[in-house]
């Protein structure tokens, strides 16, 4: 897969905005009924995230990341506090596009129509449109593929093109490469940080891997002890290279970071 995207770039897919989101969580709290009684997984959350930005959340397992992604999201209600969410530039509801672990492709479906089926209540929708966004991830060849004819790292490219076919101002990235091989994920992240370059979008990306977030973001939320416990700007030029003197040296600051608390 080449990193680069001659045929589509953001000014000609035809539907999107150009637009970002902001996102506000605003003294946000969830505590969960258990037998055991309340389980207080984060308390009183306050983050701003800026239109166009690339945001990583990071934490250990069970401190809260799924938890927090799905208040985002509104799969989840909070107990207290809320997420407001803004539109960059103009008024308007904003769409939230969502990129799973497992990219949930329906099988007896050809990839253009995975792309379809999520635009079936819009008449004007067309396979031309469809076929930018697969053209946007490099599957041009595959229009009429069916997913059990594509690899694990094509699959999850047609999550991320169908994700942004709805022209979402915000991107919701749950672990979207973590089931994926080494190779194949470092190839999907810098297809990815082209398309972020290509196309205005606000990304919340929820990893639990550090090389990753500092490779991806602009900015590193830590999430443990029922807190945001760090907030790091990633001081580095992109393209990153992941063996500069630079990138390892932040990797071991953030990496002192994220082991500063307690497990
Ligand atoms: N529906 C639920 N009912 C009760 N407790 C829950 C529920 N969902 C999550 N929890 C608890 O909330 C805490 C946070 O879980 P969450 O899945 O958000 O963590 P996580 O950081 O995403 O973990 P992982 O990295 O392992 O996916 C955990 O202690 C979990 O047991």
């Amino acid at each position: 897969m080449s990193s680069s995207n001659q045929k589509v770039d953001g000014a000609s897919l035809g539907v999107d905005s150009g637009r970002a989101g902001w996102i506000h969580i605003e003294n946000l709290t969830k505590e969960f009924d258990t037998q055991q009684g309340h389980e207080l997984v984060f308390e009183d959350l306050n983050i701003d995230i800026e239109p166009g930005t690339f945001v990583t959340l990071l934490g250990k397992s069970g401190s809260g990341k799924s938890t927090l992604l799905n208040i985002i999201s509104g799969v989840l209600e909070p107990t207290a506090g809320q997420v407001r969410f803004e539109v960059e530039g103009a008024p308007g509801d904003v769409t939230l596009g969502h990129v799973f672990q497992s990219p949930r492709l329906l099988p007896w479906n050809t990839l253009i129509q995975n792309i379809e089926y999520v635009h079936e209540n819009n008449p004007e929708y067309s396979r031309e449109l469809a076929e930018d966004y697969l053209d946007l991830v490099e599957l041009t060849e595959h229009y009429d593929k069916y997913p059990t004819q594509i690899s694990g790292g094509q699959k999850q490219r047609v999550g991320i093109a169908r994700a942004l076919s709805i022209d979402p101002e915000i991107l919701l990235m749950d672990e979207p490469f973590s089931a994926l091989d080494e190779i194949t994920a470092e190839e999907l992240r810098t297809q990815l940080m082209n398309i972020w370059k290509q196309l205005n979008k606000t990304v919340f990306f929820v990893t639990h891997d550090m090389t990753e977030a500092i490779e991806l973001s602009d900015r590193m939320l830590m999430l443990g002890d029922g807190r945001i416990y760090a907030d790091l700007e990633v001081p580095l030029d992109r393209p990153r290279r992941l063996d500069s003197d630079e990138f390892l040296k932040f990797r071991q600051k953030a990496l002192d970071k994220f082991h500063s608390i307690e497990d």
